[in-house]
């Protein structure tokens, strides 16, 4: 029996697009509580491992659980939390913030019913959280591309998930609003939830990360300890590796950092 219970769970996962093998036998264990990050380059099927565990991709083969329930018979979807990538609050229709937060509390609400008195404070408690409180009225299409991604974010957390998956969060996005959305992890983590989070380069969210994922074509190249930008670069790009890495070990206090992006292709292989 594993100490910790699990959030989600995927055993021997394989996931096809159009015949084509994306995901290969995939197996992963969130434990309650934990926050991990998903990394791995272009193409190496973060998204769809995401989306597979949330149930809006099929598997192939293998079992996702949630909260140690079979995703198919799982019904308490106000648990989960999810924001997607590149997902944009403005559509045309001019909805206030407020508006598009509030959406977020509608798994929690009874048909029909206007919203209660706790729906009211969850909702300002996420505004709070994203740091856009006095944002509330503005129609969401006069926000940054920043803005937008924490009101997407303020409405996940409104519905007050247990287990939160976040897929590229920090994409585009200045600084400060990262550092904004490393303070509202923080506040959910510090609250006991329990963080998926899809990244390329982790900035101000590194504190926050407890266990890394690296995907490489379709599998999972390395599981362990947070890795450094360049490790993880090896990761993405040479032999898959299982073992912990012990960041504060000395051969690791020699190497400074990468200043190349990670995305750049590796040497050799343009
Ligand atoms: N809807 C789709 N139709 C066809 N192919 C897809 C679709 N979604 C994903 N794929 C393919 O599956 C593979 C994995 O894609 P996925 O988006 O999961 O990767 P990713 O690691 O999230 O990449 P990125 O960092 O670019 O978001 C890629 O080869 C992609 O082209």
């Amino acid at each position: 029996m594993p100490l910790t219970p699990a959030a989600v769970s995927i055993a021997d996962g394989a996931v096809e697009i159009g015949g084509r093998p994306v995901l290969r036998g995939i197996d992963l264990t969130v434990g309650v509580g934990d926050f991990l990050a998903l990394m791995g380059a272009n193409g190496s099927g973060k998204s769809t491992l995401v989306r597979a565990l949330v149930g809006l991709r099929p598997l192939s083969k293998g079992e996702v659980r949630l909260f140690d329930t079979p995703l198919d018979d799982f019904g308490t979807w106000h648990r989960i939390g999810f924001v997607p990538q590149r997902a944009t609050a403005a559509s045309g229709v001019p909805a206030s913030v407020w508006e598009v937060v509030a959406a977020g509390r509608l798994t929690r609400r009874r048909l029909l019913r206007p919203l209660s008195r706790v729906d009211r404070a969850a909702i300002e408690e996420a505004l709070e959280v994203v740091g856009l409180a006095h944002r509330r009225r503005d129609a969401v299409s006069h926000l940054s591309g920043g803005q937008q991604q924490r009101v997407l974010i303020a409405r996940a957390l409104a519905g007050e998930p247990e287990l939160f998956f976040l897929d590229e969060p920090t994409a585009g996005v200045d600084l400060p609003n990262q550092q904004a959305l490393a303070g509202a992890l923080a506040a959910l983590k510090a609250r006991g939830a329990t963080v998926v989070l899809v990244a390329h380069e982790l900035g101000p969210l590194a504190p926050l990360v407890d266990r890394a994922v690296v995907m490489r074509d379709g599998r999972l190249a390395y599981d362990g300890a947070p890795l450094r930008d360049h490790e993880v670069h090896q990761s993405w790009f040479g032999e898959p590796h299982t073992h912990h890495h012990h960041p504060a070990s000395p051969d690791h206090q020699d190497h400074a950092p990468r200043v190349t992006s990670p995305l750049d292709p590796p040497n050799g292989r343009q």
